[in-house]
């Protein structure tokens, strides 16, 4: 079995780079941060399976919290120590995924 290689932690320029492509989230502490809320906890609940099952495809894990209509996730990649690109990776689905699941804000 084959290990896939582990991205390396981003710099300062590349994380504003790629952050112009993700204007609803923000960068806090070496975490990109967003709050997502839903119609109703079905909708909320429905956009977490979801966004697990992408989580277990890429081996990338949000850290995370729901409490009703609400979803609050902040992203970070701990073996680098920082942000990589699978998290923007991840935050990129995140979006669609929000929107396919009647995100409001
Ligand atoms: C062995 C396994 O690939 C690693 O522990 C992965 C799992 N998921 C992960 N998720 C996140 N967010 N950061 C990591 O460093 C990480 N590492």
């Amino acid at each position: 079995m084959t290990t896939a290689a582990r991205p390396t932690k981003l710099t300062e320029a590349e994380i504003e780079q790629r952050a112009g492509d993700l204007k609803a989230w923000s960068v806090e502490a070496g975490k990109l941060h967003r709050a997502y809320r839903f119609p109703n906890f079905d909708e909320a609940f429905g956009f977490m399976s979801a966004v697990a099952l992408e989580a277990k495809a890429l081996d990338h894990h949000p850290e995370w919290s729901n409490v009703y209509d609400r979803v609050v996730i902040d992203l970070t990649t701990h073996d680098a120590g920082g942000l990589t690109k699978l998290d923007f990776i991840l935050a990129a689905r995140c979006e669609q995924l929000a929107a396919d699941f009647g995100a409001r804000s």
